[in-house]
């Protein structure tokens, strides 16, 4: 694994308005991190994603998991997508986020990205079913765990970006109006030939 110079520093915001994208830096050390990437590589239920975009059936490279606290179940892209039982050291991890981020979630959605040529386009997570009925606001916490990879942030309506990049171990939480106003995405990369895993834990709102 790639041992980064700096650390990421802690840092309240990382947009300049219409939304919240927090980074609390390394919550877990090299060690932990390290181990949690190689369990959750073997034991996770890893699947392509499969998309329909324009009447055209497209399955994804990276690979995807969805867990929660009953079999929930959505339709996005075309297809249904089923929540497995969590998996126990993945509950625990989602306790202790909890208590890091101060919010409660109901699923994770899990990402595999086995190089960097695997990654994700832009998108924002703003289905419905993500929504809080009071505030209206979406709050996901993101927890990565190998590869260092580029995270991008552009507003829908106005020229602004931001950057950042996820290291092993690191947490970031986006919150408030984020999805509603920004697109994110993860950036292809030719130098990254190790695998990352990112957890995206959430709070699902069935209908
Ligand atoms: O891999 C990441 O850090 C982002 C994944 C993501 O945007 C998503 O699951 O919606
Ligand atoms: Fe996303």
């Amino acid at each position: 694994m790639t041992l980064e110079l700096f650390e990421p520093e802690r840092q309240d915001n990382i947009l300049a308005f219409d939304g919240v994208v927090q980074n609390y830096g390394l919550i877990l050390n090299a060690e932990q991190s390290c181990r949690y990437l190689h369990y959750f590589l073997q034991h996770l239920a890893w699947q392509r994603d499969e998309v329909i975009l324009h009447g055209q059936h497209y399955i994804t490279d990276r690979k995807v998991v969805w867990y929660g606290d009953e079999h929930y179940q959505y339709r996005y892209s075309g297809s249904l997508k089923r929540a497995h039982e969590w998996n126990p050291a993945l509950y625990r991890l989602k306790q202790q986020i909890e208590k890091i981020v101060g919010a409660s979630f109901n699923s994770c959605l899990a990402n595999l990205y086995e190089n960097g040529q695997q990654a994700v386009g832009w998108h924002s997570d703003d289905e419905p079913s993500l929504i809080s009925k009071i505030g209206h606001e979406t709050v996901i916490a993101s927890l990565s765990f190998g590869a260092t990879r580029k995270m991008s942030f552009k507003h829908k309506f106005q020229p602004a970006k931001a950057d950042m990049l996820l290291q092993s171990g690191q947490l970031i939480v986006m919150r408030g109006q984020t999805q509603k106003y920004w697109k994110h995405c993860i950036t292809k990369t030719a130098k990254v030939i190790e695998p990352r895993i990112n957890l995206t834990f959430r709070y699902f709102f069935p209908a």
